[in-house]
């Protein structure tokens, strides 16, 4: 229960952060890269005066704002332009410095717009700077990813996507750059470049540049899904083992807890034995008594017969040694007798010195043979303190009959042994003869 709680919870947990890391993700954590006015990069007005053309282009810093005045001159040079260059990663001799990586954005909103009469297309271009086909040196190896727009005349922030951005073909010809770099590469980028657009006739052009926002997430969609799904998949991996740790302790105390039932069981076993002992059997000779003797013939026993034991003038032993050394030869005679009967045989006292051996599997006269050997091995025996018994026997064989009546005739058989001088084994078969 416990367990279930703390999984819940851990569960409410998970939940909760991956939500408010998708709400974070969707509405805040947003960042932007700013140029305007205020920015510390470089900034120059370029045009084609130098490379063939005569145009002439001018930069006018204002407050908050960029102003190119350029003016566009027909010449032998085929594409006059002018443009507004901000170095981001040179230093203001244009010297190599640190590219800028802008691959983490996704947008980029340029505030500009033409003003005055003339108007025409505006060229956005970030030129980035690629080890494998780039020198430090010489700006014309740096890669043009750019696109070309028609400013609203009204709205002059216009939003670009940056997977909008192409590179410039003539380029990638007159640099045989090799295929696999033929796609944009916004990881170091060194220049941004807003300059008029193909086609320009010779003319006044005024722009005005405001601002060049690069915008995005701080984690990409890639970043944020990446992370929730690792921390769910830990999160599972934790719960499988943790789950596991906990089967393999339930398993340990179920184990030790059927190890101790089990001692338990042991016991309880160890004590009803020693209640049934104690319940069956004579206190003082350790012979079945009479409840442990209905017990054994109430079992299905075959071909039985009973052998009554009465040990001879025990009065009189009593009487000369006392009742203590009685009680011992009334063991030792018990313990003689089990030993010198059949292990499936049943020893159980009658009452004083008589006793009953119940002997399944036997015939009359097999256990006449018992009671004659048990009468040799009793005569013989020295008893403590070197005395001398003897014990008489009366034998039936059970037939169609109750276990009343099969005491009966052995008791009767007993008494013809008695009677003919005791010592002596008669069959309760012999017994209406004498
Ligand atoms: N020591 C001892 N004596 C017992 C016990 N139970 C019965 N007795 C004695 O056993 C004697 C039985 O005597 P009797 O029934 O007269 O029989 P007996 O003297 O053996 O004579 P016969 O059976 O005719 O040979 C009595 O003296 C009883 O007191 C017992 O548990 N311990």
């Amino acid at each position: 229960m416990q367990a279930e709680k703390f999984d819940n919870m851990i569960m409410s947990v998970l939940l909760l952060i991956t939500l408010v890391v998708i709400l974070l993700h969707t509405f805040s954590l947003d960042k932007s890269y700013v140029l305007d006015a205020k920015t510390k990069s470089p900034v120059y007005a370029v045009s084609d005066e130098g490379i063939g053309g005569t145009s002439i282009a001018k930069l006018i810093r204002d407050d908050d704002k960029f102003i190119l005045q350029c003016e566009i001159k027909a010449s032998s040079y085929a594409w006059p332009f002018c443009e507004i260059t901000i170095a981001i990663g040179l230093d203001r001799k244009r010297n190599f410095l640190s590219p800028v990586d802008l691959s983490q954005f996704t947008d980029v909103i340029v505030k500009a717009k033409y003003v005055g009469e003339n108007s025409t297309s505006l060229r956005f271009q970030l030129r980035t700077f690629n080890e494998a086909y780039s020198s430090t040196t010489d700006d014309s190896s740096w890669k043009y990813n750019g696109l070309e727009y028609w400013p609203e005349a009204v709205s002059t922030s216009t939003t670009i996507p940056l997977n909008a951005l192409q590179v410039a073909t003539w380029w990638l010809f007159d640099r045989k750059i090799p295929i696999k770099y033929a796609g944009p590469e916004l990881e170091n980028v060194l220049v941004v470049e807003l300059a008029t657009g193909n086609g320009i006739q010779p003319g006044y052009y005024q722009i005005e540049l405001e601002k060049i926002e690069f915008v995005g997430k701080v984690f990409s969609n890639k970043q944020v899904f990446l992370s929730i799904i690792t921390m769910w998949a830990l999160a599972a991996i934790a719960a499988l083992i943790l789950n596991l740790q906990r089967s393999n302790r339930r398993l340990v105390d179920a184990q030790n807890k059927a190890k101790e039932l089990k001692q338990l069981n042991k016991l309880l076993s160890v004590e009803s034995n020693v209640l049934k002992q104690q319940v069956e059997r004579d206190p003082l000779t350790g012979a079945l008594n009479r409840i442990g003797l209905e017990q054994v013939l109430t079992k299905s026993l075959e071909n039985v017969s009973m052998i009554f034991i009465d040990i001879d003038h025990f009065k009189t032993l009593n009487d000369k040694y006392g009742h203590g050394i009685g009680d011992e030869i009334l063991r030792e005679f018990t313990k003689l007798v089990s030993e010198n009967s059949r292990s499936s045989d049943f020893l159980a006292r009658w009452g004083g010195e008589e006793f009953l051996l119940i002997c399944p599997n036997c015939n009359l006269m097999e256990a006449h043979d018992i009671a004659e050997d048990l009468r040799e091995v009793i005569s013989s025996h020295s008893f403590t303190h070197d005395i001398e018994i003897t014990a008489s026997f009366g034998v039936a064989h059970r037939e169609n009959e109750t276990t009343a009546n099969l005491i009966e005739r052995a008791d009767l058989a007993l008494y013809a042994a008695k009677a003919q001088g005791r010592n002596k084994v008669v069959l309760s078969e012999n017994v209406n003869l004498f």
